[in-house]
């Protein structure tokens, strides 16, 4: 059946775009958020739980008078006057206590009585002197304790109550219980603890196209990142998460499992259709569901502005924009703050630093945006914030990430230099021992792993070696791998070094047409003949790629003033281009060895590129820069890389 073009093209708009603050402001009033009831569990299961409740000692701790040395129990005023020319003398009770003994002599004046640390005090004793300060003399029938100094009253006594008395709070309501409030819970006999109820979040992801990490990727499809990622934002934040998996676009079926999942959680959350493409239909379902439905569709957010905040059958229901860098983002604006508060815990602890802007950067204006920046060290002191988006629908910016700036609303960008304050992902972040900010490879990989081994820790910020190179220049990086073509002088890379770079050379990847194996008008031929072959046969789409790449020097060289089917098609990476190939969007390009390999295609070489690492010099001494050195040139670095297909330089 022909699709309803027209339906499609004439798709619903959003209720109305809010701001931020007043989109939670409605959501919350809406949904009035509180801590869940409190549930008993057993004492060790409470770990990480919130306290329900205020908690008062039911008992003394310890328990009675104790003495906390080894020694004797004796009345002080026995000890009065005692010294080297005139020793006291006390008669030994005839019992010994020990932890656990519950005496049945009282000391009487006149006598002491043997007591371990931990043993309660005997009836009559005031004072406990330590054993190394006393001598024992046996006399007629009785032992005899001869005391040299004398003891002050309470001496040595841990009295009962004294560590916690009976009727003393001891833990408040909202607190996190950790080891330590365990050990305080068990030293007063507590073996079960109310605990704030855990809020139930059902998370589910929709989408035709979306399938279960570790499922085979059909072509088309893609996996679903959002259902783990929320799931484990929830946990995080002190709920249970309930997969309910992928629904796909189809509405009866999300309605019905909405429905399973408002009957089993507190809360639940969907990410994507939210916005306005064909099969956009996760909005359209919350209007079946009943009142007071959507709460919110469209808030001025980049990214997140498609967010949908709805109530339904008494409980919140959010619907995620699909990407997911909106959906972690608005995720954690939005719905961490109330499965907090639900949860009984507090605020997230938030930290930022100061830092600037490296180069400008380019806001939309109208919607307040979110730039996530990886922080570098600058050579003046002070941190440079580096952008690491790579659009919405990517999620590596986040594991590259340090944090977020925030670009107000009504600008249209900030300019190189701008102090900003950047908001840290985790206050307790390790700072990279080594930035390496420029043209990303494999074998990079290679030399990262080796160092991580050895306790180093290298932040990869895959820029692309222009942005790497302007990174070097700016001093804001340790190393920067390049393979930039100069083709007035035919070389690579040493013709774009200005004074404080230098250039440590890195390895050679060998360039060439790539194409799906058994597709003869490639296989078996070489290069040259084989590109110009397909010059000839306007059946074949190429793939470019971006003006400035090697690549693309060395693909103008070959096609001269020819633009064959597909030229205008120019991505900026070798996988991109390998990626085309083996999907059979385009039938050749011109790729890594590498890159070729990683996607089973076939190969036919044409030219060496080579990928070194500019230094800054500044840095240069720095001890995890020498360690970079030392593995590029041992064999361990070296006999991988080979193993990629990339020849080590000087070998
Ligand atoms: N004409 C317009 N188009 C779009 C607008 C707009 O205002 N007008 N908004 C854009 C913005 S901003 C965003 S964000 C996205 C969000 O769209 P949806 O929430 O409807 O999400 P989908 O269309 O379902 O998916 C978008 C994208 O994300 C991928 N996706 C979806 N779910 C998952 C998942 N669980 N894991 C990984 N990736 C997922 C999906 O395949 C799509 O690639 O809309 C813009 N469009
Ligand atoms: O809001 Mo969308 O989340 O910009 O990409």
């Amino acid at each position: 059946m022909r699709p309803d073009l027209a339906a499609i093209a004439r798709q619903e708009q959003f209720l109305e775009v809010v701001d931020r603050n007043e989109a939670m402001r409605r959501f919350l009033a809406a949904i009035e958020p509180e801590p869940l009831p409190a549930e008993s569990v057993a004492l060790l299961d409470g770990l990480g739980r919130v306290l329900a409740d205020d908690i008062a000692a039911p008992v003394d701790a310890p328990p009675f008078d104790r003495s906390v040395v080894d020694g004797f129990a004796l009345r002080a005023v026995d000890t009065v006057g005692a010294s080297e020319a005139a020793p006291k003398r006390l008669i030994l009770n005839g019992e010994v206590l020990a932890c656990g003994v519950v005496a049945r002599i009282e000391v009487e004046p006149g006598t002491a009585t043997v007591i371990a640390t931990g043993a309660a005090l005997p009836r009559g004793a005031d004072a406990v002197v330590l054993v190394e300060e006393t001598e024992i003399e046996e006399m007629d029938a009785a032992t005899v304790l001869v005391l040299r100094r004398p003891a002050a009253p309470g001496q040595f006594i841990g009295s009962a109550g004294s560590d916690s008395a009976r009727g003393e709070s001891l833990l408040r309501a909202g607190t996190t219980i950790g080891a330590r409030e365990v050990a305080q819970l068990a030293a007063v006999g507590i073996d079960r603890v109310a605990v704030v109820r855990r809020p139930v979040v059902a998370v589910l992801s929709t989408g035709d196209e979306l399938v279960a990490p570790g499922a085979v990727l059909r072509p088309g499809a893609i996996y679903d990142a959002n259902g783990a990622a929320v799931a484990a934002t929830v946990i995080e934040n002190g709920g249970v998460a309930l997969p309910f998996g992928i629904v796909g676009d189809d509405a009866d079926a999300l309605t019905a499992a909405m429905e399973r999942a408002l009957e089993a959680a507190d809360l639940v959350v969907l990410s994507g259709g939210t916005s306005k493409g064909a099969g956009d239909l996760s909005t359209r379902v919350i209007a079946r569901l009943g009142s007071p439905g959507i709460l919110v569709h469209g808030v001025a957010l980049k990214p997140g502005k498609p967010l949908c905040l709805a109530k339904v059958r008494g409980k919140p229901l959010v619907v995620l924009p699909g990407f997911p860098t909106s959906a972690l983002f608005t995720f954690h604006s939005f719905v961490v703050p109330v499965i907090r508060t639900l949860a009984g815990l507090g605020a997230r602890r938030e930290a930022q630093v100061e830092a600037v802007l490296p180069a400008r950067l380019a806001s939309e204006r109208g919607r307040s945006e979110f730039v996530m920046v990886s922080l570098v060290e600058r050579p003046a002191g002070g941190l440079a914030a580096v952008p690491t988006a790579k659009g919405s629908g990517a999620v590596t910016a986040f594991t590259q990430a340090d944090g977020f700036v925030e670009v107000p609303a009504l600008t249209t960008g900030l300019e190189a230099g701008t102090p900003v304050s950047v908001r840290l992902f985790d206050a307790a972040g390790r700072a990279p021992d080594l930035v390496v900010a420029g043209s990303h490879c494999l074998g990079l990989d290679v030399v990262a792993g080796h160092l991580a081994r050895r306790g180093l820790a290298t932040r990869i910020l895959a820029l692309g070696s222009a942005a790497g190179l302007a990174a070097a220049r700016r001093g804001e990086c340790d190393l920067a791998p390049v393979h930039l073509f100069d083709a007035a002088t035919g070389r690579y890379n040493t013709p774009f070094l200005v004074p404080g770079l230098g250039l440590i050379p890195g390895w050679r990847r060998m360039q060439g047409v790539v194409f799906r194996p058994g597709d003869a008008r490639f296989e078996g031929r070489e290069a040259a003949e084989a590109i110009a072959a397909a010059l000839a046969d306007p059946a074949i789409v190429m793939v470019n790629r971006n003006p400035g790449s090697g690549t693309r020097a060395l693909i103008d060289a070959r096609l001269g003033a020819v633009r064959p089917k597909g030229w205008w098609n120019q991505p900026k990476s070798h996988n991109a281009v390998a990626a085309a190939v083996a999907r059979g969007s385009a039938d050749w390009g011109v790729s890594i060895r590498t890159v070729a390999d990683l996607y089973g295609l076939g190969f036919l070489p044409l030219a060496e590129e080579h990928y070194d690492f500019v230094s800054v010099e500044a840095r240069a001494s720095h001890p995890a820069v020498a360690a970079f050195r030392d593995a590029l040139a041992g064999p361990a670095v070296r006999t991988r890389l080979a193993a990629l297909g990339l020849e080590p330089a000087g070998s």
